[in-house]
């Protein structure tokens, strides 16, 4: 058994994998006393895979909760190819761990071209071939960030909780609508440069995801957590 790791800059996510039914969690980074106890209650897990783009202080606490089982997890690295994706970022390694992660989850279930969108903290919208080729992508401040970023630097914008309008007459609803046209306009100009390929598809994940999926004029397959899937696939190979 091997427990998948995917610390996040909120939440760090978790898989046990090759357990006959699939357990997953998550918690906030002060929260981590839920991970201690999965890793109490399976004393079948022989290896722990993370990737880790929350910073050193939240991969040593895991460090240490795992050195209490006396296991070390490993902590993947983009590469310049790995698992039939090829990482053509200049600096390889200046890629977050999760975005390589998530891009050959991708590549391990949807082999065509595809738009890799997680919608966590910061947006992320990766853009992969038909030949596995890491082309590039971007990344947006998230839509909680987004909001937060509009309250805490003007005066007279709240942080309230609009709802969508694709003619927004208040100030909560213009904030709300304009945080997620601005993701999911982001996600179909990036569309735009995979879209007459064939099989393209738009993958989609991470706890923001469902604020503006329904928005996307695009073929969208809604997917749990690619970064996951993608440590599984790594894990066969290493
Ligand atoms: N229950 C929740 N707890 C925390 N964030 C949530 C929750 N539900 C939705 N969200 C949204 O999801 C984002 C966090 O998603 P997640 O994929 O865990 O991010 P990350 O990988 O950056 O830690 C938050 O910024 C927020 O917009
Ligand atoms: C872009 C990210 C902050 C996304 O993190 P998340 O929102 O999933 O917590 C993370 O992938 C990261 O720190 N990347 C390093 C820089 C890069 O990918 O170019
Ligand atoms: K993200």
């Amino acid at each position: 058994m091997i427990l998948l790791i995917d610390a996040g800059n909120t939440r760090i996510k978790w898989r046990l994998h090759g357990t006959p039914t699939p357990v997953e969690g998550a918690c906030e980074h002060d929260q981590l006393e839920a991970l201690d106890a999965v890793l109490a209650e399976t004393p079948g897990i022989r290896r722990m895979i993370g990737a880790n783009v929350a910073g050193p202080g939240v991969g040593g606490q895991i460090g240490t909760l795992a050195a209490q089982r006396g296991m070390t997890p490993e902590w993947i690295t983009p590469d310049a190819e790995r698992c039939g994706v090829r990482n053509l970022y200049r600096q390889p390694a200046q890629l977050g761990a999760d975005r390589w992660a998530a891009l050959i989850g991708a590549r391990s279930q949807h082999p065509h071209a595809c738009l890799v969108v997680m919608a966590g903290t910061a947006t992320t919208i990766d853009l992969l071939d038909a030949a596995g080729d890491f082309l590039g992508g971007l990344i947006l401040p998230g839509v909680a960030l987004m909001q937060r970023a509009l309250a805490s630097n003007t005066a007279q914008l709240p942080l309230a909780s609009g709802q969508f309008s694709p003619t927004p007459r208040s100030t909560a609803d213009a904030i709300l609508s304009g945080c997620l046209q601005a993701q999911a306009g982001a996600v179909e100009r990036m569309f735009r440069q995979i879209e007459s390929s064939a099989g393209a598809c738009c993958l989609l994940g991470g706890g923001a995801a469902d604020a503006f999926a329904s928005l996307l004029s695009l073929p969208v397959q809604r997917v749990d957590n690619l970064v996951l899937d993608g440590l599984a696939r790594i894990a066969q190979d290493s």
